[in-house]
């Protein structure tokens, strides 16, 4: 007798809600997807793709999408929250009275709640209660939608304080061509897959401004010290961010054309209003939220993030982007590793006993 799975819960209906249904339902496993959008789900469901979002991708017969969120949870074995992060906490509240009790429960959103500067974790726990937290786990890593809705071979991270959790979520997606490693520093996965965005932004930037491969790499090579240091002092392991939601995704983000962040930073660099360019990219550009909330958490723990500051002045404040170039290339002369290296040996002290 065929034995009939448990289906999933994927809330959202955009690029990569759509690939995660595609990869799920590629292993036999039901989805339900839920789109705020009557209309949206109307169309996923009869064109068999999601032609706005993730074109060109064929939903496998056995991914639903319907605008009834209770209906979408109920029975489900596993929620995946896959909207953007400024839309978590409101989602996550209607859908809450409606979740399976033991359902594991995974984000997939990238991001920083603007106003609170919560990582989602813990806008997560703010809304479902600190002893909700060992069912939760975060997706991150490098994986643009368009490549995992292909099956391209891809490898991410799940964190989880439990891990137990982390591992079932290993369990639920891992594929031959979706490689999942587990990790138990939920604050490190989180902060690597929102700040990371900020730099895609900046790279962006400066190939519309039409520098070349060495400014990309000095800033993703220096992005990534100032994503540690604030990653250390909000009790991250720095450790996470030379993994696949630090570094991995980094380069993803900073490198692709898939990347809307990097879209929107080239459309910027080449003289582009802000709005003009996010509009241009039709999808979320998570890094202009997070960049207003890493720049306030930045002064909140006093942690010098200098490409977090021009991204911010240009992106707010109206710098022309060649002066955020002169501003960082001026900059007093530093020693390369020494303020990571303390603030790891202090993060090791305290954690490795
Ligand atoms: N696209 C990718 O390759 C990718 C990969 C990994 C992680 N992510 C993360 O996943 C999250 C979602 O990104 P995406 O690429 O799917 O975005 P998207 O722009 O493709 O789609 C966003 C979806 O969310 C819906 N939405 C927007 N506001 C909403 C609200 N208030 N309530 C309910 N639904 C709302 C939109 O209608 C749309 O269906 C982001 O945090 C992103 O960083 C994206
Ligand atoms: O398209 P981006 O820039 O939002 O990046 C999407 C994912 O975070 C890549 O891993």
């Amino acid at each position: 007798m065929a034995v009939v799975k448990q289906k999933v819960a994927i809330l959202g209906a955009g690029s990569w809600a759509t690939a995660l249904a595609v990869l799920l339902a590629g292993k036999g496993i039901p989805v339900d997807m839920w789109s705020r959008r009557a209309g949206l789900a109307a169309q996923i469901n009869a064109e068999g793709q999601n032609s706005r979002y993730l074109p060109g991708v064929s939903l496998p017969p056995n991914v639903r999408v319907t605008p009834d969120l209770p209906a979408v949870v109920k029975n489900a074995r596993a929620v995946i929250f896959s909207v953007p992060s400024h839309a978590f906490r409101e989602v996550l509240r209607a859908s809450l009275p409606h979740l399976p009790a033991r359902a594991l429960l995974i984000n997939a959103a990238k991001g920083i709640e603007e106003d609170s500067l919560l990582t989602l974790s813990r806008v997560f726990a703010a809304e479902a209660g600190e002893e909700e937290t060992n069912r939760y786990v975060v997706l991150s890593g490098p994986s643009h939608a368009e490549e995992v809705g292909r099956g391209i071979p891809t490898a991410v991270v799940v964190a989880g304080r439990d891990m137990a959790a982390a591992e079932a979520a290993q369990d639920l997606f891992m594929t031959g061509n979706f490689r999942v490693y587990t990790n138990p520093d939920v604050a490190g996965v989180e902060l690597g897959g929102a700040l990371k965005n900020i730099i895609a932004l900046g790279t962006g930037i400066a190939d519309g401004l039409g520098f070349g491969d060495n400014t990309k790499a000095a800033l993703m090579t220096r992005g990534l010290a100032e994503i540690t240091r604030l990653g250390l002092a909000m009790g991250a392991n720095p450790l996470t961010f030379a993994g696949l939601a630090g570094v991995g995704d980094l380069i993803v983000t900073c490198t692709s054309m898939h990347s809307r962040n990097r879209r929107a930073g080239i459309e910027i660099g080449r003289g582009k209003s802000l709005s003009e360019a996010v509009a241009s990219v039709q999808m979320v550009v998570e890094g202009v939220r997070t960049t207003r909330a890493a720049y306030r958490l930045a002064a909140r723990y006093q942690v010098e993030m200098p490409i977090t500051e021009q991204m911010y002045r240009v992106l707010f404040e109206g710098l022309p982007p060649r002066e955020a170039v002169v501003n960082l290339m001026s900059r007093g002369r530093r020693r390369e590793m020494e303020e990571v290296a303390l603030a790891a040996a202090l993060w090791r002290e305290k954690n490795c006993k």
